[in-house]
């Protein structure tokens, strides 16, 4: 039954109408006007076969079948599509995946999200818009709002521009300065206290998590969860939801990146994912509520500024419930697996450790190489790779003709391993970030949208200002409190809806004090 209830659903989402600016379709033309388009189907990607499409390349690989897009270990997928398929990519199109293009031309990367900057429709979590728009079992359906990560349209920019002011504002982020040092001391003396005696960690992607749901749930829901308690249960709230935030992107991966008939018929991975998302969407709730039954007993406090919560409360608390959903879900593994990456690339270019810790010393206050070690880590290592458009209108791009409601993959993690933008571009190279324009690795000769790890536009991360200073704070503490080593093979990135590196994470953690 549920299939024939959820075709007419994406049908309708198909539908669905973004008011475009006319300004932007005039403006820019990418082809000379008499040149006869091409269509879909003759651009460049993975070769399809009839019926099945190109569902021979996403499964493993031998002599007779592709596979070079199922797990690829030595690039990334996008790095694949690039160099054997050039800079605009079909894929799609068979086995409930959408038509898509994969656009690795800044020019027209820039183009783009210029012209879908109205009211940017970003399809990405197809799957977890569903659960919480039509899942009948979802018991917090809403018929209203759902939040920035799954609306489109009015309601998006309903919610975006009530939060804005109080998310995006400087101002109100740097009151939680001190509790993220806080934080992040308390989250040091736990390293200490289960640090083995290699000075190496039993799972310390799990710690880096724990990290980042407690500094993100002192701003979204205004209190310390206590996460470093060692004592906590692994069935508690507190771990479920860390596990539940990996276990939705993995779910959210597998059903709206990849082919599937989970958009026609209850597949077994669709009814799993339902209940991951029904599993994350309780914890959240019960968080949230245990949040603002607390704020609402508490006396107000006099001359205070008010804290992101208090803010949105006085609002609409469905806003700031959603709020809530989405930046525990959004705002965990994008932090902590950037910083991951940073103390990678830190641990691995032992000289730019050493810059940083003396930067760190010294009374210089502007922090300016610290800024440019995370600047410089999300350009080789961007928690998300590309970001999504759905077209608002018929576009014309180098030549090929594509259609209103096309989903488009505008990448930037790509153009940012170009030489052409960032020369020595595999090379991790903070001082790119603050060299004057004289010199070749000047950050500001690379096209201006070849960087865009936070996204672009009205609709960019929300999250920004408040994972900027999450990470300054914690990576100034763990590099003034410990010498940090890789001990083993490199690690190999997934690239997924978020970017990581599975498998162990083999940091050695040795005390300042001891070197
Ligand atoms: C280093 C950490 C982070 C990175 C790299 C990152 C990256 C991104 C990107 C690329 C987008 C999509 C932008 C677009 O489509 O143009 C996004 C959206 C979003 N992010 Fe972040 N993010 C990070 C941290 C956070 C944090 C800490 C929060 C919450 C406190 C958060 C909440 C969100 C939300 C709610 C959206 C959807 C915004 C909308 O659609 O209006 N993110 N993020």
């Amino acid at each position: 039954m549920q299939s024939i209830k959820r075709l007419p659903w994406i049908l309708q989402r198909t539908d669905q109408n973004i008011i475009f600016s006319l300004k932007a379709l005039v403006s820019t033309t990418t082809s000379p006007k008499n040149v006869q388009l091409k269509e879909w189907n003759d651009i460049p990607g993975p070769s399809s076969l009839p019926v099945i499409g190109q569902i021979l390349h996403f499964i493993p690989g031998d002599r007779f079948v592709p596979g070079d897009l199922y797990k690829p270990t030595e690039m990334t997928m996008n790095d694949v599509l690039y160099n054997k398929y050039g800079p605009i990519v079909r894929i799609g199109g068979f086995f409930g995946l959408p038509k898509m293009v994969y656009i690795y031309n800044a020019d027209m990367v820039e183009y783009i999200l210029r012209s879908e900057d109205q009211l940017p429709n970003r399809p990405v979590f197809q799957s977890i818009e569903y659960y919480r728009k039509h899942y009948k079992k979802n018991k917090h359906r809403s018929t209203t709002g759902t939040g920035l990560v799954t609306d489109q349209g009015e309601l998006w920019k309903a919610t975006r521009s009530t939060v804005n002011p109080i998310m995006m504002n400087p101002k109100t982020i740097k009151l939680y300065s001190n509790t993220f040092d806080e934080v992040t001391e308390d989250f040091i003396t736990r390293l200490r206290s289960i640090r083995r005696t290699d000075n190496m960690f039993d799972n310390f992607r799990f710690e880096i998590n724990l990290w980042a749901l407690e500094s993100v749930s002192a701003v979204i829901l205004g209190t310390r969860l206590n996460c470093f308690n060692t004592d906590i249960p692994d069935d508690s709230p507190i771990k479920r939801l860390v596990k539940s935030v990996h276990d939705v992107f993995y779910m959210s991966e597998e059903l709206d990146l990849k082919p599937g008939l989970w958009r026609f018929i209850s597949t077994p991975m669709f009814k799993k994912a339902m209940n991951i998302y029904e599993e994350q969407s309780n914890l959240i709730r019960y968080f949230m509520k245990n949040s603002i039954e607390n704020l609402k007993t508490q006396p107000p406090k006099a001359n205070e500024e008010k804290g992101v919560l208090e803010k949105l409360l006085e609002i609409d608390e469905n806003v700031a419930i959603n709020i809530g959903r989405d930046s525990l879900f959004a705002g965990i593994d994008t932090t902590a697996n950037v910083l991951i990456s940073a103390l990678h690339f830190l641990a691995t270019n032992q000289e730019k450790q050493n810059k940083l810790r003396e930067e760190l010393k010294s009374s210089e206050d502007n922090n300016l190489y610290l800024k440019a070690c995370i600047k410089e880590s999300l350009r080789l290592l961007p928690a998300v790779a590309a970001n999504i458009r759905k077209a608002s209108r018929d576009y014309n791009i180098m030549g090929y003709k594509l259609p209103k409601d096309m989903i488009m993959v505008v990448n930037h993690q790509t153009l940012c391993h170009l030489e052409e933008n960032y020369p020595k571009a595999k090379e991790f190279i903070p001082e790119r970030w603050i060299v004057g324009k004289s010199d070749p690795l000047h950050y500001g000769n690379a096209h201006k949208f070849a960087y865009s790890p936070f996204g672009f536009g009205t609709r960019s991360c929300v999250g920004r200002r408040i994972a900027q200073v999450e990470m300054e704070v914690f990576l100034s503490k763990i590099i003034q409190n410990f010498h940090i080593e890789w001990n083993g093979s490199p690690p190999i990135l997934k690239t997924s809806v978020v970017n990581y590196f599975p498998g162990n994470l083999n940091f050695v953690l040795r005390d300042i004090a001891e070197k």
